[in-house]
């Protein structure tokens, strides 16, 4: 037998695993490295973060990526460079954690790396027929496994399409094992680039809970922040804090038919994006608004966006104190109290903490939910979502790269 597959065997049988989870996400901010020790699995699953790092992108990197990143026309021999290129950088900013860490890739049984996304296209967003949803993570896990000489996980979404979801949201796969709490019902709100949530009944009712995209977090914000400030984000939310809502704005940027389709749905920049902003401005008779009024208008249609959605799973009777909402704020848009608060304002009725009060640092979530995805695909299994729904196949994600 491949002693690969014995060493696999092996870490599927020990009680206690080590993972380091990757994700680089839509902001294109850096690497989040999270390095988990994780037991059991399913809904017995037990995370413990031990390290975690965000390892900052060059400029260089960033503009690389940006030439292929949500475009339909791109330079193709980009992202055949870059897929390599990713994989490589990954697995060497993993030894440079390592080391600080004091540890060595004998330490760690298995990386989880997501990739980046370069494109993504549900059916609703392509509209062709014969094609099916659509995503597409660069990186490949051979080159993370290569360098780093640790069995890795990798191209988590193509499982998920391949059963007929949209490849994403997959937080609702680690949310439900690791946070859900019988007598409380979480909503666990991450706002990265792009905002979704994870619904969690008090009822713990496997067959209930979900994860969707609710629209633009801090997409459009950052585009502007780059634009207006020269800064890769509106540092706390101040331009914006100092600005003005400008309602026919706000009115045009929220009449895209995502608002409006049900749940669970995925987008990302391939929709909300500066070309969108500026056709709702012209709509709107709003192009020559000042920039803080601008960002102020962004602030509050990711706001709105979000809340509206999350309006829409909450229980009606409000006087029932048992039926009351947490929601546990994660992704780096709960650094910015613009966005945030205009939040709060939003659901009067629900209380608000961060994941961080549940163990589990807020900036290191979707790193560490790959961690999870890995050890189910392990360890795991046989959790299952409730046949046949959409949007949330019952099945294990992540392809296997052996180091040599
Ligand atoms: N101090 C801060 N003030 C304002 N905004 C901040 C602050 N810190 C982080 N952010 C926002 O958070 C973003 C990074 O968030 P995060 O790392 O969660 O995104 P991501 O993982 O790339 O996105 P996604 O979840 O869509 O893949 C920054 O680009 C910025 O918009
Ligand atoms: C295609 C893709 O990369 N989607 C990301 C993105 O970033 C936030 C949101 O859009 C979410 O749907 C997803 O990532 C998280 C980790 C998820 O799949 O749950």
């Amino acid at each position: 037998m491949n002693q690969q597959l014995q060493k696999l065997y092996d870490v599927a049988r020990k009680p206690v695993r080590r993972i380091i989870g990757l994700m680089s996400g839509t902001s294109l901010d850096g690497l989040d490295v999270a390095l988990c020790q994780l037991s059991g699995s399913g809904p017995d699953t037990s995370v413990t973060l031990e390290q975690f790092a965000t390892v900052p992108y060059e400029d260089d990197l960033k503009a690389d990526i940006r030439g292929i990143f949500a475009k339909r026309q791109i330079d193709f021999e980009s992202v055949c460079l870059l897929n390599a290129y990713i994989g490589r950088l990954h697995g060497r900013m993993v030894l440079d954690c390592l080391r600080t860490w004091n540890l060595t890739p004998a330490d760690v049984d298995i990386v989880a790396s997501h990739g980046q996304t370069v494109y993504h296209a549900p059916k609703s967003q392509h509209r062709q027929d014969k094609f099916p949803n659509a995503t597409l993570q660069i990186g490949d896990g051979d080159h993370v496994a290569a360098t780093t000489g640790i069995i890795t996980l990798s191209d988590f979404r193509q499982k998920h399409v391949a059963h007929g979801g949209e490849g994403a949201p997959l937080a609702v796969y680690g949310d439900y094992f690791i946070f859900s709490k019988a007598g409380e019902t979480r909503i666990l709100l991450n706002m990265g680039g792009i905002a979704n949530f994870t619904y969690l009944p008090a009822s713990q009712d496997a067959s209930l809970v979900f994860t969707t995209d609710t629209g633009p977090g801090n997409t459009l914000l950052d585009a502007y922040a780059r634009r207006f400030l020269n800064q890769p984000f509106d540092e706390h939310g101040r331009l914006a804090a100092s600005g003005h809502v400008n309602a026919d704005l706000l009115h045009a940027l929220k009449e895209s038919p995502f608002f409006e389709a049900p749940f669970p749905k995925t987008t990302g920049p391939e929709v909300f994006n500066s070309e969108y902003v500026e056709s709702a401005q012209r709509q709107s008779g709003s192009v020559s608004i000042p920039d803080a009024d601008l960002m102020a208008t962004l602030v509050q249609f990711s706001a709105d966006t979000i809340s509206d959605a999350i309006r829409r799973v909450l229980p009606v009777d409000k006087t029932d104190s048992s039926q009351q909402v947490r929601i546990y704020m994660s992704g780096g848009g709960m650094h910015n109290p613009a966005l945030t608060n205009a939040i709060k304002r939003q659901l009067p009725d629900c209380s608000f903490g961060r994941t961080d009060e549940l163990g589990i640092d807020g900036d290191a979530k979707e790193a560490v939910l790959f961690a999870v995805l890995a050890n189910e695909t392990l360890a795991g299994g046989s959790a299952s979502f409730g046949e046949g729904r959409s949007g949330v196949p019952t099945v294990t994600m992540g392809k296997i790269s052996f180091p040599t």
